[in-house]
């Protein structure tokens, strides 16, 4: 690649827009769909984004070399188009909390974004904070031991303290998960007196919003109990429907952007040209006019996260699991593998049998999703898909499987979708393949037990209440035996 660095000046970009909206989780969907939104619905350049990465600093400071934009290949069945995004006007890494804490109790910041993935939140099966989880239990030990020593857990010397993170011992003073940052900065925001501000949840999980309150309340109360209430009080947590498929980049659109603008841009996103905002919520500081761009605000959003959690996601897990175990790396190719195909459809009639039938245009809505799923210039990874299933699955096959079990049918598409995760996780494990999943651990040991009994355990690990009802753990079981016997595919790049 040569050329000069896309920037501002090279791209002769408008100048930034102050920053009113933070961003958590700098990944390439935040990039493909919230700073889209909310650069074409702003047309006066009045809401800028800080985002600040998850866990390593590499994209901010790939952005941040480029005063934050980067270019948005849109990638149809006929052709790519191209656009900058200039919305984005601050990248940091996220381990500098400090920044955050500032921007997040400045009175013109109105609104905090998510997209820090399903697992980030580390809820249990319960719907509950896993407090077991080691990262949220040193977190809870942290804010618990700022509280006990009587005073605020960040005051202004440390926020202008250079030693942000993260000596791993008892010093450190920052939280390890985003969601006890976020509860740092609220405080921070409390204690600036800067009023109520809104949390968007952005992430795939059902009730995103209650989700994130759940997340951050549960960690708020081992800080100190009037922050709670504070939260209570000021903090709205808006839930979303979001839908974009947008895959990782490769290198290979690295070259194609440079070709197509002449500038070098070592950031690209690429996407597909379907996008979808569905929120619901209270935005006490403001919020952008995103319904220009497209996005919908609704009263009851439930039907909108189902019809897209069961029917997309469900599909793409499904597709995830089976697809990689009869050899399949793409979900283009997996949906042109007609077994594949019958079991997504079977999956989608079960599902839709549980959605709401007004309102929600499904058989438009499946006829849509074939399109979409079948651009095969999209390369759309089911490696990428399969990972973190454990906090998936909850999402995208039990609430179907339940509701058929409630409704007196098997849910047999749905228990498939489970046993066909089952069968992949066994195959890795037998080709020594490491299953990429916050919880692997737990997944190992389960997968550990005799066979037949890993099932159970790998059950209650998604949800105890199923995995003791032995009619769900056979029909799993043989579903799963009956995916065995193939070895899972090529990994992602
Ligand atoms: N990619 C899509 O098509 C798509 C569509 C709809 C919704 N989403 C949602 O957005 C999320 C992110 O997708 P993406 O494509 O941007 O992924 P990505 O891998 O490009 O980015 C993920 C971001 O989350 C951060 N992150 C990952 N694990 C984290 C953790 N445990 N704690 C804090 N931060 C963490 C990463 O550092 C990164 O900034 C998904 O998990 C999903 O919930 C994605
Ligand atoms: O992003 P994840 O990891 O939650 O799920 C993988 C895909 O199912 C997902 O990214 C979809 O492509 C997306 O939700 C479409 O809007």
């Amino acid at each position: 690649m040569s050329g000069p660095l896309l920037s501002r000046k090279t791209f002769d970009a408008p100048p930034p827009a102050p920053v009113r909206i933070v961003h958590l989780g700098l990944g390439a969907f935040h990039r493909a769909h919230q700073a889209w939104y909310t650069q074409h619905a702003d047309p006066k350049g009045e809401w800028g984004i800080a985002a600040f990465t998850g866990r390593r600093p590499d994209a901010a400071l790939t952005l941040a070399a480029q005063d934050g934009l980067y270019t948005l290949i849109e990638r149809a069945d006929s052709g790519d188009s191209f656009e900058v995004i200039t919305s984005i006007v601050e990248a940091n890494d996220g381990a500098d909390v400090a920044r955050l804490l500032e921007l997040v109790a400045a009175p013109s910041t109105a609104l905090v974004t998510l997209t820090i993935t399903e697992a980030a939140y580390h809820l249990g099966a319960d719907g509950e904070l896993d407090a077991g989880d080691p990262a949220v239990a040193a977190d809870i030990k942290l804010l618990a031991a700022r509280t006990a020593a009587g005073g605020p857990f960040v005051n202004d010397d440390e926020m202008n303290d250079d030693d942000v993170n993260d000596d791993g011992g008892e010093s450190r003073r920052w939280a390890r998960t985003a969601t006890g940052r976020l509860v740092q900065a609220l405080d921070a925001r409390r204690r600036s007196g800067a009023g109520p501000i809104a949390i968007v949840s952005c992430d795939n999980l059902a009730h995103n919003g209650a989700a994130a309150r759940t997340a951050v309340q549960g960690l708020a109360a081992a800080a100190d109990p009037e922050l709670t209430a504070w939260i209570d009080e000021n903090v709205s947590f808006v839930s979303t429907s979001v839908d974009r498929i947008t895959p990782r980049t490769t290198d290979a659109e690295l070259e194609l952007v440079a070709a197509s603008s002449g500038l070098r841009d070592a950031a690209p996103v690429v996407t597909e040209p379907f996008r979808n905002w569905v929120l619901s919520g209270d935005f006490p500081a403001g919020r952008p006019e995103w319904e220009r761009a497209g996005a919908v605000f609704v009263d009851d959003i439930e039907p909108f996260e189902n019809r897209k959690l069961w029917l997309l996601n469900g599909a793409h897990s499904l597709l995830a699991y089976a697809g990689q175990l009869r050899g399949h790396s793409t979900v283009a190719q997996a949906l042109a593998d007609p077994d594949c195909r019958a079991w997504m459809t079977a999956f989608w009639d079960e599902a839709q049998d549980d959605l709401p039938v007004a309102g929600l245009g499904i058989p438009d809505y499946r006829e849509a999703l074939l399109k979409r799923f079948s651009n095969s210039r999209i390369t759309h990874y089911l490696a990428q898909i399969a990972m973190d299933g454990s906090s998936k699955l909850r999402m995208r096959a039990f609430p179907v499987l339940k509701a058929e079990l409630t409704a007196g049918r098997s849910g047999e598409a749905a228990a498939r979708m489970i046993g066909s995760w089952i069968a992949f996780l066994r195959a890795s494990r037998a080709a020594g393949t490491a299953v990429e999943d916050t919880k692997t651990a737990e997944l190992e040991a389960a997968l550990a037990l005799p066979a037949g009994e890993d099932i159970g355990g790998l059950l209650e690990l998604l949800d105890p209440t199923l995995a003791a009802n032995v009619e769900v753990r056979n029909r799993v079981q043989k579903l799963a035996e009956r995916l065995s016997n193939a070895v899972p595919g090529p990994a992602a790049p």
